[in-house]
């Protein structure tokens, strides 16, 4: 379709349902994606049908090695899903029910099959969710001082394979069998955030300089909100982003990026476990998938299949966790970066905004820093002021 002069993809996404209603289709069946060649055209397809009616059985395990993308599901058009994992950190999100733990289970059936990674699970809903890959899991924490230990375990893992890389001028660290990557998956992040305090700061060290010295985090959440996460700087170091259905439609920014709900990205609506949108790198839009479905069976038989192939860690690893004099110290939160704080808590704002004891609550600065910035912010088009002494993003 080609769009009139002014006229941008968003204004017809906006009227999305009046279309459907006019057409008489189903709720759901119209897409409009930009022509990415021109801001000026659009396409917009009818789907007589849902593609995604029924649910999809897991064909079992399609990756050996990290470098294999994973096969999530199945896009709309029949071709499959395959996200890229290796140096990434995967965000999920979704309210209950939505088949976050599903798509863990897609995901893990396909990294117990990979020779060159290391799997540690953090569950705090007692190993519910990650108890069944237990033979496979070299580790699982599920109470908090498992998962604190666990995670201090994995920044000296971090530090060491760091210490080595720059001793021997390797700017990131291969992955093979013998030295493998190490995938800590962490089910209910925001449980984490609330009963292990020193949780954030290991985990953001992990987000930030992990990728290089495969080292990654594969965390679900149901809303991963700035409370949630323990701070934006997690978030925003997670490229892969998963996003099943939301029940509140600003929970779509939250979880794909700033913005998505605007352009369309309607995760509130879809109306089947399973069914998401994935945002990875090689598409600069979400595009709408169903997850495979992964029975309770699928993951007894393959994690049996795979527990005794499972490699161990390289000496060096292994050793940076073994050293007994090791400071358990979590490093300073970058949410204590005043700046960052104030600009997630800004995005993260409700429509009405935040006044501004709530920001230097957010930020721990004083008045005077705060209306600088907000000044400085809105100058930039950063930040507006949306009510008196109301401000958001
Ligand atoms: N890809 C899928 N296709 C069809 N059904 C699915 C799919 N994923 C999950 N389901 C079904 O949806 C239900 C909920 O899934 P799941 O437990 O994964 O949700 P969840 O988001 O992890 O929920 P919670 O937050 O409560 O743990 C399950 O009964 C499951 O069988």
């Amino acid at each position: 379709m080609k769009l009139r002069p002014g006229q941008s993809v968003a204004d017809i996404v906006a009227h999305v349902p009046a279309i459907e209603s006019a057409l008489g289709t189903r709720p759901g069946a119209v897409r409009v994606e930009q022509d990415p060649a021109h801001a000026g055209r659009c396409t917009m397809r009818v789907l007589a049908v849902d593609p995604h009616a029924g649910a999809i059985p897991w064909p079992g395990p399609t990756a050996t090695t990290l470098a294999d993308p994973i096969e999530l599901g199945v896009f709309e058009d029949a071709t499959s899903v395959r996200v890229p994992l290796l140096r990434r950190h995967p965000l999920i999100g979704g309210t209950t029910d939505s088949g976050k733990s599903g798509v863990l289970n897609v995901i893990l059936g396909n990294l117990v099959a990979c020779t060159d990674v290391v799997l540690w699970g953090i569950d705090l809903k007692g190993g519910m969710e990650l108890q069944p890959w237990a033979p496979c899991l070299a580790r699982l924490a599920t109470t908090p001082d498992e998962a604190a230990r666990l995670l201090a375990d994995a920044v000296a893992v971090l530090e060491a394979r760091a210490h080595a890389s720059s001793r021997d001028n390797s700017r990131v660290w291969e992955t093979t069998p013998d030295a493998p990557a190490l995938v800590i998956v962490i089910d209910e992040y925001a449980e984490l955030v609330d009963t292990v305090p020193d949780a954030v700061g290991h985990a953001e060290s992990i987000a930030r300089r992990g990728r290089a010295l495969a080292v990654d985090l594969l965390a679900a959440t149901q809303r991963p909100t700035q409370k949630a996460m323990g701070g934006g700087a997690l978030r925003s170091q997670m490229s892969v982003r998963v996003c099943l259905r939301v029940r509140e439609r600003r929970d779509v920014d939250l979880i794909l990026d700033k913005g998505m709900l605007a352009a369309g990205w309607h995760a509130h609506t879809l109306d089947a476990p399973g069914k998401l949108y994935v945002l990875a790198d090689g598409h600069n839009q979400p595009r709408r998938a169903r997850a495979y479905l992964v029975t309770d069976d699928h993951v007894r038989d393959t994690a049996a299949r795979y527990a005794d192939r499972r490699p161990e860690l390289d000496p060096l690893s292994q050793a940076a966790i073994d050293r007994p004099s090791r400071a358990l110290e979590p490093p300073k939160a970058t949410s204590a970066d005043p700046e960052s704080a104030l600009l997630s808590a800004l995005d993260e704002a409700p429509d009405g905004g935040l006044a501004i004891p709530e920001l230097i609550k957010a930020t721990g600065m004083r008045r005077t820093w705060i209306y600088a910035r907000l000044q400085a912010h809105a100058a930039a088009g950063r930040a507006r002021q949306v009510a008196r002494g109301r401000w958001k993003a």
